[in-house]
C-alpha cells in the first residue's frame, strides 16, 4: 500500500507535473477546441463508497469526447444482446489512430473494437435504432449517474465538429458501402457529435464512471446499470483499447483500464475502489493527455495502485 488519498496528495501531484504544460499540443482539428486554455490541470476521484477528493481545476467543464465512447456502449449494453453487438464490433486493439480509415477497409467495415471512431460510430448507428431520442436519453442517463441535473451538450463545439465531419462521414459511409450501418449516416454523426461535446468536469466524471469500479452500480443506486461481468469486460477493452495506440504505454506506466477523449480529459479505473478523472488539455502524439497521464502514473505510485 502507499499514502493515504485525500485532497492534499492530489494538490501536491498537480504541482509536479505542472511543469510539462507546454509540451503537447491542444487538438486544433475540431477548431472550437482549439480554443481551450492549455494551462487547465484538474484532478478528481471518486470511491466507491461516494468520497470524493479534487485539486486544480476539477469543477470546471469540459469536452469529454471520446470518453463518451464508454457511456454509448455502456447504453447500448442496456438495449441489445452482447451477441448482437459483437458481430458488428470487434474487441481487439486496433494499433491505429482513432480516426484511421486503412484497417476498416481491409476487414469490411467491422471496426476493431467500440473505442475507436469506427467502433464508436456503430454503437451509435445501433442506439439511434432503438431509441426515439437517443440525445436526450443520454443527457438524462448522465445527468443521472453525475448528480447534476444541469449538465448539457456545448453545441458550439458539436457544430464546430459537425463542419469538420469530412474523416468521420468517410468512415460512416465506407461501413455503410460494406452493410454495417443501418440510419441515415448524416443523422448518427450529429448524434455522435452531441455526446463527444459533452461538457463534464473532472469531479462529474469521476461520479458518473465509478459504475465501472463496483460492478456496474453507479453511486447511490441499488439498482446496477449493466451488470458486474460487463463492467469487468468494459474495463478489460479500456486497457487494451481505451488510449488507442497509446494503449500499452498506458497500461505500463499507469496500469490501470483508461478512457481519454481529445478534449483532454482521462479517466482511469481502480476497481473495487474508485474512478479517477484527470483533464489537462494539451495531448501526446497519440491524442491522449500529456500531463493527465503523468498525473495518473504519480497517483498510481503514490497510493501504491495497479491492476497488475
Ligand atoms: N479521440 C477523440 O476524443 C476523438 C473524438 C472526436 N469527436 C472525433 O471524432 O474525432
Amino acid at each position: 500500500m502507499g499514502t493515504e488519498l485525500d485532497n492534499s496528495l492530489l494538490e501536491d501531484i498537480l504541482a509536479q507535473v505542472r511543469p510539462l504544460i507546454g509540451r503537447g499540443k491542444v487538438a486544433d482539428y475540431i477548431p472550437a477546441l482549439a480554443e481551450v486554455s492549455p494551462d487547465h490541470l484538474g484532478i478528481a476521484v471518486c470511491t466507491t463508497k461516494g468520497e470524493i477528493f479534487r485539486a486544480g481545476d476539477a469543477n470546471t467543464r469540459f469536452s469529454i469526447q471520446s470518453i463518451s465512447k464508454v457511456l454509448s456502449l455502456t447504453l447500448a449494453l442496456t438495449r441489445y444482446q452482447e451477441s448482437e453487438i459483437w458481430q458488428r464490433v470487434g474487441k481487439e486493439p486496433s494499433g491505429q489512430p482513432f480516426n484511421s480509415l486503412v484497417q476498416l477497409e481491409l476487414e469490411q467495415g467491422k471496426p476493431r473494437n467500440p473505442f475507436i471512431n469506427p467502433g464508436a460510430l456503430v454503437v451509435c448507428d445501433m442506439l439511434q435504432t432503438r431509441l426515439t431520442a437517443p440525445k436526450q436519453r443520454m443527457l438524462e442517463v448522465v445527468r443521472q449517474l453525475a448528480g447534476s441535473a444541469d449538465l448539457n451538450y456545448d453545441r458550439h463545439v458539436a457544430r464546430s465538429e459537425f463542419d469538420h465531419s469530412d474523416r468521420n462521414a468517410a468512415i460512416a459511409y465506407l461501413m455503410k458501402s460494406f452493410g454495417n450501418f443501418d440510419n441515415d449516416v448524416i443523422t448518427v454523426l450529429h448524434t455522435y457529435f452531441h455526446y463527444c461535446a459533452l461538457r463534464m468536469s473532472c469531479e462529474e466524471l469521476a461520479r458518473t464512471f465509478v459504475y465501472l469500479a463496483n460492478k456496474g452500480h453507479p453511486l447511490g443506486n441499488e439498482q446496477p446499470l449493466i451488470d458486474a461481468r460487463q463492467a469487468r469486460q468494459i474495463n478489460a477493452m479500456m486497457v487494451t483499447s481505451g488510449m488507442y495506440d497509446g494503449a500499452g504505454e498506458f497500461a505500463y506506466r499507469v496500469g490501470m483500464p483508461g478512457k481519454s477523449g481529445v478534449g483532454g480529459g482521462i479517466i482511469a479505473i481502480v476497481p473495487g475502489e474508485m474512478c479517477i478523472a484527470v483533464w489537462s488539455p494539451e495531448l501526446d502524439a497519440a491524442g491522449n493527455s500529456l500531463a493527465g497521464i503523468a498525473a495518473l502514473e504519480l497517483l498510481a505510485q503514490r497510493i501504491g495502485r495497479s491492476i497488475f
